[in-house]
C-alpha cells in the first residue's frame, strides 16, 4: 500500500517491517513488536487539543497504566521537535501535555509534512495516529471519539479525515462512537461507504454517543466479548482487507450524561461556534472546551472515564487476537530462537549454529525415513530420537503440504501407498482385522507421513534461515560502506 513515509534508511522489526526513519520506537514498544506482544497504539490530540493541562497528563498516564494493568504495551503516538514517537516516557509526555510552552499542531494526514519540516510538537488525531500506528504494525487503537461527518457538512463539506483514513488502515479502533455535535446516521453511511466494520462491544446494537450512551442510530454489528472482536479482525485481516474496524463501547453507565440535556448544551457550544467563525481543525476542539465549560467540568470528566474504559476494551481485544494470531501460527510452542521475527538481530555466527542444526536434524531424518522405505514391511526400527523444540512446533504450524518432493528429491509420491501422503493424509484404522504384517507396514507409514511433514518444515525453515542470512550480510556490506 502507499505510504505517507519515505524508507531510505532501514531497521528491522516484526514482520521485517521496515521503519521510516522519521520514527523513533520507544525500547518498550520496539520489545513487544519484536516478540508479539499485545500493544494499544494511543492517540495524542485528546492530550493536546481535548483537555487542559495538567488533566489532560493525568489522564494519558491512567489510561497508559490501564493499559498496562490489563496486559499489553501502550504505545502513545505523537510528533517532538519533529520526529514521530510511538511510546512516550514521562518526560516526552509532559512536554506534550503542557501545551503553553510548546504549543502543539493537532496532526492529520495533511500536517505530517510541516510538523515534521518545522521541528515542532504534534498532537496526533485518529487519524495521524492511524497512519502511524499501520507503519509500525500496531492493530488495535483505543480512544475517545473519532472525528466524524459535521452537521453541517452538505454546505461546509466537513468531514473528518478520520474516516477516510480508518477506510485505509487495517487497524481495529475502539472508542465511544462519536459525539453527537456530529452527524450520525451520516457518519455511520460514510463509513460503510469507506468499507470499515463497524460493531458496538456491549449488549445492543445502539450506536453509542460520545457523553451519551445511546443515539438515534444503530451499528451495523454488535459484539459482546473481546474474543469474538479479536476473532473478527484477524479474520478481517486475514482476508488481507485494507479497510479498518470500529468498536464502539458506550460510556460506562454511571458517567453518562442525559441525551437531551446533551442535545441542547451542543446547540448553544455550536451556536458559540458559528458567531465566533470557528471552522476547520478548531471546531472539535472548541466545541469540546465549550462543553466542558457549560456542564462546569462534568463532560470532561465522562471524557476521561470513557477514554479509560476504552483502553480497557482495546486491551484485552489486543491480548485476546495475539492469542489467535500464536495459535493460528504455531508461535505458542516456537523456541524463540527459531521465531522469524527474532533473526533479524541475530549475529551471523548464531545464524550459521542455527542452520547447521537445522541442516544435521533434516540429514538424520532422511537417513532414517531412507532406512524405513528399506525395511520392506519388517517391524518397525526404533525412531530417531525425539527433539522436543521441533516436535512441538510441528502440530502448531500451518505450513503447505503439497509438495512433490522434498528437499534431497525423494519423490514423496512414491511411497509405500504410491500416493503422495502430504497432499491427502491416510486415516487408519487400528483395529479393523489386519495381519500383524499390515499393521507393522501401517505404522510405519504413519511414522514416515509424520516425518516427512517435519522434514518439509525444515525444508522451509532452511529457506527462511537463507533469506535472514542474505539479509544480514547486506546489512553487514551497508554498515561497512
Ligand atoms: O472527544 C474528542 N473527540 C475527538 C477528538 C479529536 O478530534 C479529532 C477529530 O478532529 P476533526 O474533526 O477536526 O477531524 C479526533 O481524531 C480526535 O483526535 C478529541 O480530542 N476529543
Amino acid at each position: 500500500m502507499w505510504s505517507v513515509f519515505k524508507r531510505n534508511a532501514i531497521k528491522v522489526y516484526n514482520k521485517n517491517i521496515r521503519i521510516p526513519t522519521c520514527i523513533d520506537i520507544s525500547k518498550q514498544v520496539k520489545h513487544a513488536l519484536q516478540n508479539n506482544l499485545p500493544i494499544v497504539a494511543l492517540e495524542s490530540t485528546i492530550i493536546t487539543h481535548g483537555m487542559p493541562y495538567p488533566k489532560n497528563l493525568m489522564c494519558a498516564q491512567e489510561v497508559e497504566s490501564v493499559v498496562r494493568e490489563n496486559g499489553a504495551t501502550p504505545a502513545t503516538i505523537a510528533i517532538l521537535g519533529g520526529r514521530i514517537k510511538v511510546g512516550l516516557s514521562t518526560s516526552q509526555l509532559t512536554e506534550l501535555a503542557d501545551t503553553e510552552k510548546k504549543k502543539p499542531i493537532k496532526t492529520s494526514r495533511r500536517d505530517f509534512g510541516y510538523v515534521l519540516a518545522n521541528k515542532l510538537n504534534g498532537g496526533t488525531t485518529v487519524a495521524g495516529t492511524l497512519i502511524v500506528a499501520k507503519e509500525v504494525g500496531i492493530e488495535v487503537f483505543g480512544t475517545g471519539g473519532l472525528g466524524g461527518v459535521h452537521r453541517d457538512a452538505a454546505v461546509t463539506f466537513d468531514i473528518s479525515a478520520d474516516l477516510i483514513e480508518l477506510g485505509n488502515s487495517p487497524v481495529a479502533v475502539v472508542s465511544s462512537g462519536v459525539k453527537s455535535i456530529l452527524d450520525i446516521p451520516k457518519t455511520l453511511e460514510y463509513l460503510e461507504t469507506q468499507g470499515v466494520f463497524v460493531a458496538t462491544f456491549g449488549k445492543d446494537k445502539a450506536f453509542p454517543a460520545f457523553y451519551c450512551r445511546t443515539s438515534n442510530c444503530d451499528a451495523p454489528y454488535n459484539v459482546t466479548s473481546a474474543f469474538e472482536a479479536a476473532n473478527i479482525i484477524r479474520n478481517h485481516f486475514n482476508l488481507g482487507l485494507k479497510s479498518g474496524l470500529l468498536f464502539a463501547v458506550p460510556v460506562l453507565e454511571e458517567f453518562a450524561m442525559d441525551p437531551q440535556k446533551m442535545d441542547k448544551i451542543i446547540e448553544q457550544a455550536l451556536l458559540s461556534a458559528n458567531k465566533k467563525d470557528i471552522s476547520g481543525k478548531e471546531i472539535t476542539p472548541y466545541l469540546l472546551s465549550e462543553i466542558s465549560k457549560i456542564t462546569q467540568g462534568s463532560s470532561l470528566e465522562t471524557n476521561i472515564a470513557l477514554i479509560k474504559n476504552n483502553a480497557k476494551v482495546a486491551t484485552n481485544i489486543a491480548v485476546e487476537l495475539t492469542k489467535l494470531k500464536r495459535e493460528s501460527n504455531g508461535n505458542t510452542r516456537v523456541p524463540g530462537k527459531y521465531v522469524s521475527t527474532d533473526i533479524g538481530n541475530k549475529p551471523r555466527s548464531v545464524l550459521k549454529r542455527l542452520w547447521d542444526k537445522l541442516r544435521r536434524r533434516k540429514s538424520i531424518l532422511a537417513e532414517e525415513r531412507r532406512e524405513l522405505m528399506a525395511t520392506g514391511g519388517g517391524p518397525p526400527k526404533p525412531p530417531a530420537s525425539r527433539q522436543p523444540e521441533f516436535d512441538n512446533l510441528i502440530p502448531h504450524l500451518n505450513f503447505e503440504t503439497n509438495v512433490d518432493d522434498d528437499f534431497e528429491g525423494i519423490n514423496l509420491k512414491n511411497n509405500a501407498q504410491g500416493t503422495s501422503a502430504l497432499k491427502k493424509p491416510h486415516v487408519y484404522k487400528e483395529n479393523d482385522g489386519l495381519n500383524e504384517l499390515k499393521k507393522a507396514r501401517l505404522q510405519l507409514i504413519k511414522r514416515e507421513e509424520a516425518q516427512m511433514e517435519e522434514l518439509h518444515m525444515i525444508r522451509m525453515k532452511e529457506a527462511q534461515y537463507r533469506r535472514e542470512a542474505a539479509k544480514f550480510l547486506m546489512m553487514q556490506e551497508e554498515k561497512k560502506k
